[in-house]
């Protein structure tokens, strides 16, 4: 079930660096929200402190409130590994597990989860999650085959099956197409359409065309300057973003001014 993710006063750093400043906005259930803005200017950093993925990073810490609906996800008794089952997350490069076959990848969390999974279950899931990622048709006859043999697009859909796969409310997706094909990309944006009837969704993307296609709420991120911290600028619908920004920094950015 969509959940709605309430940020305030979010500050990033990495040992000594701010690379987040003072982040505060609210990102709605069941649409898709993306995020865009110049190199270096926090978008991902930003996007891993949804769902604590920053803390795998030595020094690196958040300070401030993320509420996943009424559950405060850094609270002092929450396990940020069921944060991350909540909350799941897509990488810029597809990384299935490479010796596992494509059945298993999509399995691998749900069983973590819960190892006591009959095969039956397992084998509806499967299913069910490949169905969910497009990708089914095109796998169903060589489910015992190593995910790293499938294409990039079909490995990206891959990741989004296993990621699906453990019921998260929430995907976070960091430049989940820049790796791949125009055809593969348009597959994984039909893909997030169709998803954001039944997920909270967040894609970081670089491409203007793509933030314009595929999301209803668009957040602007810029760095006054090299090495300062990345600020949200300004964040509304995104037909509005684009066509008639409250910020001339934003309207700079989007037209091509910089970035
Ligand atoms: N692991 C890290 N350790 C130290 N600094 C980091 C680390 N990861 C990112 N940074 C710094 O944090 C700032 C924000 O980086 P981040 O990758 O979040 O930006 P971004 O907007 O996603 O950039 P891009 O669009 O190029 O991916 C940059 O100054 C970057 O150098």
């Amino acid at each position: 079930m969509a959940k709605r993710i309430d940020v305030s006063g979010l500050h990033v750093y990495y040992g000594d660096f701010m690379a987040v400043e003072d982040v505060s906005m609210t990102i709605e259930p069941r649409s898709v929200t993306a995020f865009i803005g110049s190199s270096g200017c926090g978008k991902s950093t930003f996007l891993r402190a949804l769902n604590r993925m920053h803390e795998v990073t030595p020094g690196a810490r958040a300070d401030g409130k993320v509420l996943l609906d009424d559950l405060d996800i850094y609270g002092p008794d929450v396990d940020p590994v069921m944060v991350r089952g909540e909350i799941g997350m897509v990488f810029q490069k597809a990384n299935p597990f490479p010796t596992m076959s494509i059945y298993d990848n999509v399995i691998a969390g749900a069983k973590l989860n819960n190892s006591r999974m009959s095969k039956s279950e397992a084998d509806d899931l499967v299913e069910e999650s490949l169905r969910g990622a497009n990708l089914w048709e095109e796998v169903k006859d060589r489910l015992n085959k190593p995910g790293s043999g499938l294409s990039g697009g079909q490995q990206q859909r891959l990741c989004i099956a296993r990621a699906t796969a453990v019921k998260p409310s929430v995907l976070l997706m960091d430049e989940p197409c820049s790796a791949l094909d125009p055809i593969s990309t348009l597959a994984i944006e039909d893909l997030i359409h169709k998803m954001k009837e039944d997920y909270t969704i967040v894609i970081v993307t670089h491409n203007m065309q793509q933030a314009a296609r595929v999301s209803d709420r668009t957040a602007f991120f810029n760095l006054s300057a090299p090495g300062k911290p990345g600020k949200l600028i300004e964040m509304g619908e995104t037909n509005q973003m684009f066509t008639r920004p409250d910020k001339q920094e934003t309207e700079n950015y989007i037209t091509g001014r910089f970035g």
